[in-house]
């Protein structure tokens, strides 16, 4: 074990791949080396396997588990003594994969797509740790650099959680997506539901977007790749079959039912899990009304430095101009920005010399005003 390993990324070129050799070199100060087949200028793979200390497979879902087996062939012993990873997102296979190596094995999960941050901060990293012994501190201080909230748990349990977390809330979700387009030539399309939205609807929606946008691959084997996944179907559909044949049946007797078996479910949720997500919501509709404020302005404050934020407000302040909200949050290219909502009837001259102060001044380089 070496504080310093050399990293090597099999998969270099992927999504994930990029996003960690930035992490890798740029948070830690390590070397990294990679090979992927979608970048000619990537190291051999027996380059990775002859030097890296650390490997980590950032591979498509589907084939990782053959492809660790042909690394163990290839690498012959060599990875004895050192660190064997993987991020794909179901854990079983590849990790089961990694141990028929001698290399120390450790499943990582991130539950997120990359981050548009440098780190997992406030993102939840499964950690299964297979086979770990020199390598836990480095372990460790990848965990800590990562500053993603890591709860660990062994690869079957991974998945069966995610059958769960992952396979059933994509399925509703998809499902949902899937009403929507049958719906669509009666009633229109998303633009002429969105008006009539409630804010359960637009987050449901949003997160319908969220998973066709991304790649579709790994959502196809969330579903099929998952031992798990198809049990967890058939309790939801045998859920909402029930509940279909309740409304159908529309009498007293079936309200009774539906009230018993749905509504007070609330019991088997617990009280404190009721709270807590009856409060996240309630602050996530909050924000989703702020950022329907007629009147707001993003800005970037290219200084990260004490007092950058009161000397934006100032300006403002110096203009008449009273805030309604303020969020920081990121642009689709992830850099940190907060975007300010005005009180309704904000002059929109005031509004106007505050912005191009702010401009102006290099106090901060406004995105958009509105
Ligand atoms: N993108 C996401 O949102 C998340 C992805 N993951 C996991 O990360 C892993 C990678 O995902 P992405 O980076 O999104 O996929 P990706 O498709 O962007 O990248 C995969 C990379 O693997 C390369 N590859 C294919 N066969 C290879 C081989 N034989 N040797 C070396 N490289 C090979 C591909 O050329 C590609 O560049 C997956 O296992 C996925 O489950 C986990 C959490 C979130
Ligand atoms: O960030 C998101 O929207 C995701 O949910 C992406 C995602 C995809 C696959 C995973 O295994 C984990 C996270």
């Amino acid at each position: 074990m070496t504080p310093f390993p050399l990293i090597g990324i099999v998969g270099s070129a992927g999504t994930y791949g990029r996003w960690l050799r930035g992490f890798f070199e740029r948070r830690m100060g390590l070397r990294v080396i990679g090979h992927d087949p979608g970048d000619a200028g990537s190291d051999a793979r027996d380059v990775l396997l002859e030097r890296a200390d650390v490997l980590l497979f950032a591979t498509p879902i589907r084939s990782t588990a053959a492809l660790v087996d042909e690394y163990v062939r290839l690498s012959g012993g060599r990875e004895a003594g050192r660190l064997w990873l993987d991020i794909t997102s179901i854990k079983q296979g590849p990790v089961e994969a990694m141990l028929r190596s001698r290399a120390e094995v450790v499943g990582l999960h991130p539950m997120t797509a990359p981050p548009k941050a440098p780190t997992m901060k406030g993102r939840v990293v499964v950690v299964c740790e297979a086979r770990l012994d020199r390598w836990r501190p480095w372990l460790q201080a990848l965990l800590d650099a990562l500053e993603g909230e890591c709860v660990h748990a062994g690869a079957e349990r991974h998945d069966r959680m995610m059958a769960l977390v992952q396979a059933m809330v994509h399925a509703s979700h998809l499902a949902q997506a899937g009403v929507l387009g049958e719906y669509a030539g009666r009633v229109g399309d998303m633009s002429a539901i969105m008006p009539f939205r409630s804010a359960s609807f637009e987050l449901d929606a949003a997160i319908a977007a969220r998973i066709l946008s991304l790649n579709p691959e790994i959502y196809e084997e969330i579903q099929f790749g998952n031992r798990h996944s198809a049990e967890v179907l058939d309790s939801l559909l045998a859920q909402l079959s029930e509940l279909r044949d309740l409304v159908r049946q529309g009498d007293d007797a079936a309200r009774a039912r539906f009230r018993e078996r749905f509504l007070e479910s609330r019991e088997a949720f617990g009280e404190q899990a009721l709270a807590e997500g009856n409060h996240a919501y309630e602050r996530v509709g909050y924000l989703l009304a702020d950022l329907v404020a007629r009147q707001f302005t993003s800005v970037h404050l290219p200084e990260d430095r004490p007092g950058s934020l009161r000397a934006l407000l100032h300006v403002f302040e110096s203009h008449g101009v009273s805030l309604e909200s303020i969020h920081s949050s990121r642009t689709p290219a992830g850099e940190v920005h907060f975007r300010i909502g005005f009180v309704r009837g904000t002059d929109p001259a005031a509004l106007a010399a505050a912005v191009a102060q702010i401009d102006e001044t290099g106090i901060g380089r406004v995105l958009e005003s509105g």
